[in-house]
């Protein structure tokens, strides 16, 4: 099938349309690509070879996928293949932050104190808003999978949650108004059907200020709506987040001393002074919107080796201590002087397994 075309054909038709077009196995298996993107944003490493690269974004328009996703969540609730059950395992979701997530002990820290609190608040409860800040390839979009996996049954498949990737849903400001509302249907739509939704924001220095009232009153202390996570993923403050680790491995300190209040200030400056049209995460902050902050730090050689152990275990494939070591040495390592953090954190590490 030419998935392009038959994208394009159902950006054309409405849903009776598309379905009259395709038939229902057809647009069940488009749907399923959807929901395959999306899980390849969540797993890179699993869609190398067969992710959907073929189909980039731009062919694929907002009404599509929110029909297609929309229709897959039916049809799999029907066949009992999702169910939208919350699951909230705390212990479990420490676990695997501990096991699964390395270099990271003050995203860990922050990201777990807040969601226990709001998972363990009682009622009324608030939304909760979470902004995790840091360099590509750090561990934002894997953290954010590891709490989806924790708290709902089904995952990232779980019809609670619903992730924004700005060039997707966003790609052009001159629709502002119409994204506005398509964003407050989708929330409250989500909000519906689920108890306890998710709301992922990729690249959210992408978004414009203007979505703020689609989100806002979900975002605040309301109890006509269902309290509901809202997970801001940027790149925001990396550079601030980088220096601090630098200067406290020039001190001769570990970087495990690094605390809040280490990073708290420098990262909100960096929030305020970010230029541009794209200010949401600064209405945000400005607004008391951000309950807590999770800076990822750079991540260092070791904790390259360990991502890259996990990857070898992950297939099933051996390793020694110098396939580490070659694996690391075709990565960028920075700052020039020092070569102390990688330039793409884990992100090329299942790659260059594959090449090797
Ligand atoms: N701290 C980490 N511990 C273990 N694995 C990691 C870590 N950081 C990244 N990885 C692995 O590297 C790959 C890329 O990570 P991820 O997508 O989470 O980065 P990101 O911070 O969301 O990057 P971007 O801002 O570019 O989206 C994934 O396969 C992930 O499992």
């Amino acid at each position: 099938k030419d998935v392009g075309q038959t994208w394009t054909e159902l950006e054309k038709g409405d849903q009776g349309d598309a379905t009259w077009f395709l038939g229902a196995h057809e647009v069940q298996d488009l749907a399923q690509l959807s929901w395959d993107y999306v899980q390849c944003w969540f797993s890179p490493e699993k869609c190398e070879e067969s992710g959907p690269g073929a189909w980039g974004w731009p062919r694929v328009g907002w009404d599509s996928l929110q029909f297609l996703s929309d229709w897959y969540i039916k049809v799999s609730e029907s066949r009992g293949l999702t169910h939208g059950r919350i699951t909230n395992n705390l212990t479990g979701l420490q676990w695997d932050l501990s096991r699964r997530v390395h270099g990271q002990h003050l995203a860990k820290e922050q990201i777990v104190t807040f969601l226990k609190r709001f998972l363990q608040a009682s009622e009324p409860k608030t939304s909760l808003t979470l902004s995790f800040h840091g360099w590509s390839g750090t561990g934002k979009s894997l953290v954010t999978r590891i709490i989806a996996e924790n708290l709902y049954e089904d995952g990232v498949r779980s019809p609670c949650i619903k992730v924004f990737f700005p060039q997707l849903h966003f790609p052009h400001i001159s629709h502002l108004e119409a994204y506005k509302v398509q964003l407050e249907r989708q929330i409250k739509e989500v909000s519906l059907r689920c108890a306890q939704p998710l709301f992922v924001f990729d690249e959210a220095d992408q978004l414009p200020q203007a979505l703020l009232a689609s989100i806002y009153p979900h975002s605040q202390p309301d109890t006509t709506h269902v309290p509901a996570i809202f997970l801001f993923l940027s790149t925001v403050g990396s550079k601030a987040i980088n220096e601090v680790a630098l200067t406290f491995w020039r001190a001769g300190r570990h970087r495990e001393e690094i605390t809040m209040d280490d990073l708290d200030r420098p990262l909100k400056a960096s929030i305020r002074e970010s230029e541009g049209d794209y200010l949401l995460l600064q209405a945000l902050l400005s607004r008391g919107l951000i309950d807590a902050l999770a800076p990822f730090l750079p991540l260092e050689r070791s904790h390259v080796k360990l991502c890259a152990q996990d990857s070898f275990v992950a297939r099933g494939l051996p390793y020694t201590e110098t396939t580490l070591d070659l694996l690391t040495k075709e990565l960028l390592f920075v700052p020039k002087e020092e070569k102390l953090f990688s330039a793409q954190g884990c992100k090329l590490v299942a790659q260059r397994i594959n090449f090797l």
